[in-house]
């Protein structure tokens, strides 16, 4: 790793206790330069510099510690990141759990051109798929979903539900956890779906902001 990013990251990992290999140091470095190369015309994130860094790639990261413990039980599991946009939180995700195959689902096209080209640029094309579609239409079923700045629980949970597998779960980045506190009160009056939730702090490297994994499972 050379990059102008180099001494961040490296410390934004040690922050997070991530231990990178050479390959993922590249890979993740490679798909910030595509973030930067076609944020000017595609508009992917409202971010640049160590700004970009911090907000996007340190808060995708910072839940890895968490979602990589939850994923130990299975045997390998499936990932699915939905509303995927730029590919936020699933390309730091699938660099950062390099064993396990990834789904990105992101229904607007010029999303998914960018997200193609990152993942020729990162070289993580046969592990990593995309669903060029509406959540809806997706008829795969996956161990662990993620999503932030997505949607309100209350509004996606229903459709979440057919394409998570039994025992499977879904980590929700959030913000402040009184928030997220009643958007769980309005899926447990609202809901058809019926869900059991628990929210962790996490730490974002140099983020001062209330940022929570909420961890839902289906009963
Ligand atoms: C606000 S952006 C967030 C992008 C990314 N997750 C992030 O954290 O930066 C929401 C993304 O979800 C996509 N999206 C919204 N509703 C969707 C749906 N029903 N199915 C698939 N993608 C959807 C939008 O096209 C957009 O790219």
């Amino acid at each position: 790793m050379s990059g102008k990013y180099e001494a961040l990251i490296k410390e934004g990992l040690d922050a997070m206790q991530l231990s990178f290999s050479a390959e993922q140091l590249q890979q993740l470095e490679r798909y910030i330069a595509e973030v930067e190369l076609f944020n000017p015309i595609y508009k992917l994130v409202g971010a640049e510099g160590d700004d970009l860094v911090i907000r996007h790639i340190f808060d995708s990261l910072s839940a890895v510690g968490k979602i990589g413990e939850f994923a130990r039980q299975y045997e390998t599991p499936s990932f699915a990141d939905l509303g995927s946009g730029a590919g936020l939180p699933g390309i730091p995700l699938a660099i950062a759990l390099n064993a396990y195959p990834f789904t990105l689902v992101e229904r607007m096209e010029r999303r998914v051109n960018f997200l193609r080209n990152a993942l020729v640029a990162t070289g993580l094309s046969e592990r990593v798929q995309i669903a060029a579609q509406d959540l809806k239409q997706v008829r795969q079923h996956f161990d662990v979903i993620t999503f932030r700045a997505f949607r309100p629980l209350v509004e996606i949970l229903d459709d979440v539900a057919p394409i998570l597998s039994d025992g499977g779960l879904v980590c929700a980045y959030k913000g402040i956890g009184e928030q997220v506190e009643s958007e769980l009160i309005q899926v447990a009056s609202q809901c058809k779906s019926r869900w059991s939730a628990e929210v962790f702090p996490l730490t974002v490297p140099h983020l001062d902001a209330n940022r929570t994994l909420c961890v839902l499972t289906k009963i």
